[in-house]
């Protein structure tokens, strides 16, 4: 007997998950020892031609009762945001049907209360279009690295803010247009203050954070965020003056004693010759350091409906082959409950860019600072003279609070006119 899937949402993802459905039907079956037939579509208005070449009465704007109907089997929510996908997915969990969705906001809002459910309900609820789009990201952290021990996940997971940052970088383009030409291409979200701010890219540090570390704990309001409106033309020179590049990047790092993680989001230079500094476009990239794998990069194409349809597609095959199996995963039974800490306690290192007056004595009162908050100095340079000096700065790894306060007392200097750049340098860990 064919299994049946409730499609919810026809937006970018979703018409892209009917077209792959429809196309590769035999293969599908094949894979999955069943049929797949598309039992309803949810969409938020009927009569729309929609151009998916399904029979028009498949589309309903009644998504609860689709997932709740006794001949869907699985649930594919690609609706986003918080409601009613929540509500959607939990009552089609409680009516025994498995779950594929793309919904990072919803996971790191609520993860913990969608596994419990699907756990007490023995279903699946599959995630991998979540984070990084196409790319096989979290399956295999949840799986092959089971019997591992992660230290680190670091990674560039927003399509938009990667698109827009190499379009500055490469092109000396605007934020606003390279922004509009993201939407075009389907990469940004339905808001795309989601990806200009680093909430999506928050949203899937958390996921990534609770798979790595084991902990159900971390929501996307315990990741410290900064996003990408505040990277100026000034920060894209000044990093390129250094030979790096600027990234927005997700950081989630057991601590040294490895009783907490610090989970963050912020733009970083990173050396050109850091693997990161190549994902050009809407490209993902994602380090995991773990104690026995090493080092592991995972890259391909982050954001895009088809890419990320073919990750729910994986998901589905998935998630059928356990139902005919009569098996579910079982996520997030087992917590460590591992803590988040504050960014201050994050050790990292800062590059600051300072407009002074060229006057003897302004680079030893500038060191003074540094050293005054336990910060040591790597690399420091001068561009210009006279009224118009720039002394450029690279600290040493510091405690992320110590360098902020640094910072503090930097921009209240007299000699210090303003404070042109400030941003976190990124390296390998072992770099000092
Ligand atoms: N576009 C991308 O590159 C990626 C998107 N995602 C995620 O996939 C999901 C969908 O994203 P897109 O397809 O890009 O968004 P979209 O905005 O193109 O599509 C969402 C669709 O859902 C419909 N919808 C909204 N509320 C509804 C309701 N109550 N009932 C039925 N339909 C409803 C909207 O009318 C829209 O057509 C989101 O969770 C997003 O974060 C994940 C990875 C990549
Ligand atoms: N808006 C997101 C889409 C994928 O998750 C992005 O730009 O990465
Ligand atoms: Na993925």
């Amino acid at each position: 007997m064919a299994m049946k899937v409730a499609l919810l949402g026809c937006g970018v993802v979703g018409a892209e998950v009917v077209r792959l459905i429809n196309e590769q039907s035999a293969e599908l079956s094949a894979r999955v020892g069943t049929s797949l037939e598309i039992g309803g579509v949810a969409v938020r208005r009927v009569g729309r031609a929609r151009g998916t070449g399904l029979d028009p009465q498949l589309f309903t704007t009644d998504a609860m009762s689709l997932v709740t109907r006794p001949d869907i089997d699985v649930v594919v929510e690609v609706i986003g945001g918080i409601e009613p996908a929540r509500s959607l997915i939990l009552a089609a969990v409680k009516s025994g049907k498995s779950v594929v969705t793309a919904n990072k906001a919803l996971l790191a809002e609520d993860g913990a209360t969608i596994h419990a459910a699907a756990r007490e309900a023995g279903v699946d609820v599959f995630y991998e279009a979540s984070v990084a789009g196409a790319i096989p990201l979290l399956r295999p952290v949840r799986d092959s690295l089971a019997g591992d021990r992660v230290h680190r996940v670091l990674g560039i997971v927003n399509g938009t803010t990667n698109f827009i940052l190499d379009r500055m970088d490469t092109q000396g383009a605007g934020f606003a247009e390279s922004l509009e030409e993201a939407q075009e291409l389907g990469y940004a979200e339905a808001d795309p203050t989601a990806d200009v701010e680093g909430f999506d890219a928050a949203a899937k540090a958390a996921i990534l954070a609770r798979l790595a570390f084991h902990t159900q704990r971390v929501t996307a309001a315990d990741v410290h965020r900064e996003g990408i409106t505040d990277v100026s033309a000034g920060d894209i020179a000044s990093a390129k003056a250094m030979g790096c590049v600027v990234k927005m990047l997700a950081i989630c790092q057991r601590s040294e004693a490895g009783d907490s993680i610090g989970v963050r989001v912020h733009p970083v230079m990173l050396p050109r010759e850091h693997p990161l500094a190549t994902v050009n476009e809407a490209y993902n990239a994602v380090f995991v350091e773990a104690e026995s794998a090493g080092r592991l990069m995972f890259y391909g194409a982050g954001a895009g409906g088809t890419p990320t349809a073919s990750a729910i597609l994986g998901d589905l095959v998935a998630v059928a082959r356990n139902r005919l199996a009569a098996t579910s995963v079982g996520e997030g039974g087992h917590d460590t409950g591992l803590p988040v800490h504050e960014v201050g306690k994050t050790v990292t290192r800062y590059h600051v860019a300072l407009d002074v007056a060229d006057r003897p004595g302004v680079l030893a009162r500038v060191a003074e600072v540094f050293a005054g908050n336990g910060v040591s100095i790597k690399n420091v340079r001068q561009e210009g003279s006279g009224e118009d000096a720039q002394l450029v700065l690279v600290s040493h790894q510091a405690p992320d609070a110590a360098l902020a306060t640094t910072v503090e007392q930097l921009r209240a200097l007299d000699m210090v006119r303003s404070v042109a750049s400030v941003m976190r340098v990124e390296a390998f860990s072992e770099d000092g």
